[in-house]
C-alpha cells in the first residue's frame, strides 16, 4: 500500500528547529508537528540518544514519527559538549560557550545533525546523519536561535546567525541530514508531486 495517505509527525518542543526543518523539507511531504519536550537518554553516542527519542515519540504518537536530535562539538574537548549543548547554552550563553575554548588554540568544532523516523512502537528507528564543520568565534549576529551565533562554519566569513537564512539552508548540518530523509521519504512513497493531490 502506498504511504500516501499517512502522516508523519515531527516531535518536537523546539519551534525554530520545526521552522527551518519545514522550509528545508517542503511542502511535498505529509508533515504534520506535535509539541512534546521527549526525554532524552543519558549517553556518549548521539546515534544512541536520537534511536531511543524516536522509540518513545513513535510509542507516543502510535504512528510514523520523526524527531531530530542537535549537537555541537568542540575538537579541542573531543566532541563535548555535543548532546548536551542544550544546557551548556542555557547555562553560559553563547560567551559562555566561545570562553570554554580559551585555554585551547584549536577553536574547531563541527554541528551534527540526527533526524530519526520511526513507522511506529513495533519497528527500529532508522538514524540520518549530517554535519557541518566550522569554527566556535565570539557571537556575532541575531541571537534568535541557539548557538547560531557562535557557529562560523568553514568557507564562510559569517557564523550562522549573521548569514541569510536561504545560505544556512545550503550548508547546514540539518540540511544534510534532511538530504537523506527527503531521499529515504521519496523511496517509502511518501513524496506527493502536485499530479497526485
Ligand atoms: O544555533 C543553533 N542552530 C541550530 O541549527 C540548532 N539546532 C538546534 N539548536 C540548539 O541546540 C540544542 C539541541 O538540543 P536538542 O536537539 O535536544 O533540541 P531541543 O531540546 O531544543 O528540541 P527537541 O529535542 O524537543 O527537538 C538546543 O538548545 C537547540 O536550540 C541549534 N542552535
Ligand atoms: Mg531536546
Amino acid at each position: 500500500m502506498s504511504n500516501i495517505t499517512k502522516k508523519i509527525v515531527f516531535v518536537t518542543g523546539n519551534p525554530k528547529k520545526l521552522e527551518e526543518t519545514l522550509a528545508i523539507l517542503g511542502n511535498t511531504f505529509p508533515i504534520e508537528s506535535k509539541k512534546v519536550d521527549l526525554p532524552e537518554l543519558q549517553g556518549d553516542s548521539p546515534g544512541d540518544i536520537s534511536r531511543e527519542k524516536c522509540r518513545i515519540a513513535a510509542k507516543e504518537v502510535n504512528g510514523p514519527v520523526l524527531i531530530e536530535d542537535t549537537c555541537l562539538c568542540f575538537n579541542a574537548m573531543k566532541g563535548l559538549p555535543g548532546p548536551y549543548i542544550k544546557w551548556f547554552l542555557d547555562r553560559l550563553q553563547p560567551e559562555g560557550l566561545h570562553k570554554m575554548l580559551e585555554p585551547w588554540e584549536d577553536k574547531s568544532a563541527y554541528a551534527l545533525c540526527n533526524f530519526a523516523y520511526s513507522e511506529g512502537p513495533d519497528h527500529e528507528p532508522i538514524v540520518f546523519e549530517g554535519r557541518t564543520e566550522g569554527i566556535i568565534v565570539s557571537p556575532r549576529g541575531p541571537r534568535n536561535f541557539g548557538w547560531d551565533p557562535v557557529f562560523q562554519p568553514d568557507g564562510f566569513e559569517q557564523t550562522y546567525a549573521e548569514m541569510d537564512k536561504s545560505i544556512k539552508h545550503t550548508i547546514s548540518h540539518r540540511t544534510r541530514s534532511l538530504a537523506k530523509v527527503k531521499e529515504f521519504l521519496r523511496s517509502k512513497g511518501y513524496e506527493q508531486t502536485p499530479s497526485s493531490n
